[in-house]
C-alpha cells in the first residue's frame, strides 16, 4: 500500500543540513511513533517514512493520516532498505519483532527504540541483530495518557529529556546520529547505563503510575453510592490520578513485567514509608507529618526551578 501525501509534503532539506536518514521504518505507530514520524516530516529529516503495525486497520490509519508512504503488517518488508528502524510498540513485543526483522535489516542500519525500560530491550533485541546492524536504545521521557496514531503531535518531544543507553562498544557514529535526531526534535539528550535508567525511571515514572492505578482501582471498588460520589466530586488530586490511570494497559503491563527488580525494590521502600506515615497519623505525631510535607514541598519547587532553568 502506498500514499504520496507525506512524501510530497516533505521539505527537501532539513534546517541546517540535508535529511539525516533515507528510509525510516517505524515498527508500531501509536502515540510515540506517530509523533516521531510527524517531527521527522516537519523537519525534513527523512527521505521516506514507512511503518509496520500489528493490524491492517492501524496501517490504513497511518496512511490516511499521511504519516507514512507505505505501511504493512509485514515488518520484514518495511525494514528492508531502511537505514533507521524504530521500535515503537509495547516492550513485551520486542523479542519477537527483533527476530522477525533481523534477517531483513540492511547492513549498516541503525535499530533504535523508544521503550520505557532499557535493560530488557538490550536483552531482547541485541541477540537477534546481525553483525553490522547497530543497536542504539532510547527513551523519550515525554508522553500523554492517549494512544494510537491520531494521538501524536510533532512538538511532543520539545524541551523534554531523551535518554540514550547505548551498550558498551556501540557504534559511535550510530549513537551520534540518533542523538542528533532527538536534539533536532527539541529534546535534551542524556546518556545513561541501562540499569541506572531503569532504577531512576522506577521512581520517577513507574511507581507514580502504579500508585495512580491503585488509587483509581480502590475508588472503583467502593460501594456503588460512594463510587458515584467519587466520580461526581473528583477534582484536584484524584482527577490528576485518573489521567495517569487512563494510560495504555498493555504498555504498562509490559513496563512492570520488564522492570521487575527495580520496581519491586521501590515498592518495598514505598511500603515502609507509608507505614511510617500511617503510624504518625495513628499516634497524632503532627510534627512528623509536617516535617515530611515541608521536605516534599521543597522538592516540588526544585522540580519547577529545574524545568525553568
Ligand atoms: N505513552 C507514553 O507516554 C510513552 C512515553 C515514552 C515511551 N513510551 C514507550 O513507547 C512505546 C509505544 O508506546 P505508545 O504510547 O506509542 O503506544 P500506542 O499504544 O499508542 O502504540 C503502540 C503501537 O504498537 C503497535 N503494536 C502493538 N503490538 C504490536 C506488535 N506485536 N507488532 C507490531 N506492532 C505492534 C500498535 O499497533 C500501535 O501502533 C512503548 O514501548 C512505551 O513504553 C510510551
Ligand atoms: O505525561 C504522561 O502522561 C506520562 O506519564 C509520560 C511518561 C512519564 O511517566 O513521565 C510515561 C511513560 C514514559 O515512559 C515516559 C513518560
Amino acid at each position: 500500500m502506498s500514499n504520496e501525501l507525506l512524501v510530497e509534503s516533505l521539505p527537501l532539506a532539513a534546517a541546517g543540513g540535508g535529511p539525516l536518514f533515507g528510509r525510516v521504518a517505524f515498527i508500531g505507530i501509536g502515540l510515540i511513533g506517530s509523533s516521531m514520524a510527524r517531527a521527522l516530516a516537519k523537519l525534513g529529516l527523512a527521505r521516506e517514512i514507512v511503518c509496520s503495525a500489528r493490524s491492517q486497520a492501524t496501517c490504513d490509519k497511518a496512511l490516511e493520516l499521511g504519516l507514512v508512504s507505505q505501511a504493512s503488517t509485514d515488518a520484514g518488508a518495511m525494514v528492508a532498505g531502511a537505514d533507521l528502524v524504530v521500535l515503537c510498540s509495547p516492550v513485551g513485543t520486542y523479542a519477537d519483532l527483533a527476530a522477525r526483522i533481523a534477517p531483513h535489516c540492511t547492513p549498516g542500519a541503525i535499530v533504535t527504540d523508544v521503550g520505557s525500560v532499557k535493560q530488557a530491550v538490550i536483552r531482547d533485541v541485541a541477540p537477534h541483530l546481525p553483525e553490522g546492524v547497530h543497536l542504539v536504545p532510547g527513551h523519550p521521557v515525554a508522553g500523554t495518557e492517549h494512544s494510537g496514531p491520531e494521538a501524536g503531535f510533532a512538538e511532543l518531544f520539545e524541551n523534554r529529556w531523551c535518554i540514550l543507553t547505548p551498550p558498551a562498544g556501540a557504534n559511535e557514529e550510530a549513537v551520534a546520529k540518533v542523538a542528533d535526531m532527538w536534539r533536532r526534535f527539541g529534546s535534551n539528550v542524556e546518556f545513561m547505563e541501562a540499569s541506572h535508567h531503569d532504577k531512576v525511571l522506577a521512581i520517577t515514572s513507574h511507581l507514580p503510575h502504579l500508585i495512580a492505578y491503585t488509587i483509581v482501582g480502590t475508588a472503583t471498588d467502593l460501594e456503588e453510592d460512594t463510587k458515584s460520589e467519587v466520580i461526581k466530586f473528583s477534582a484536584g488530586g484524584f482527577r490528576d490520578f485518573t489521567r495517569i490511570a487512563a494510560s495504555d494497559p498493555v504498555m504498562w503491563r509490559d513496563i512492570f513485567l520488564n522492570n521487575r527488580e527495580a520496581v519491586l525494590e521501590i515498592i518495598q521502600r514505598f511500603n515502609e514509608d507509608i507505614t511510617a506515615l500511617q503510624r504518625a497519623i495513628r499516634w497524632g505525631e503532627g510534627d512528623k507529618l509536617e516535617e515530611l510535607f515541608t521536605r516534599t514541598r521543597a522538592i516540588r519547587r526544585g522540580v519547577i526551578d529545574a524545568k525553568q532553568a
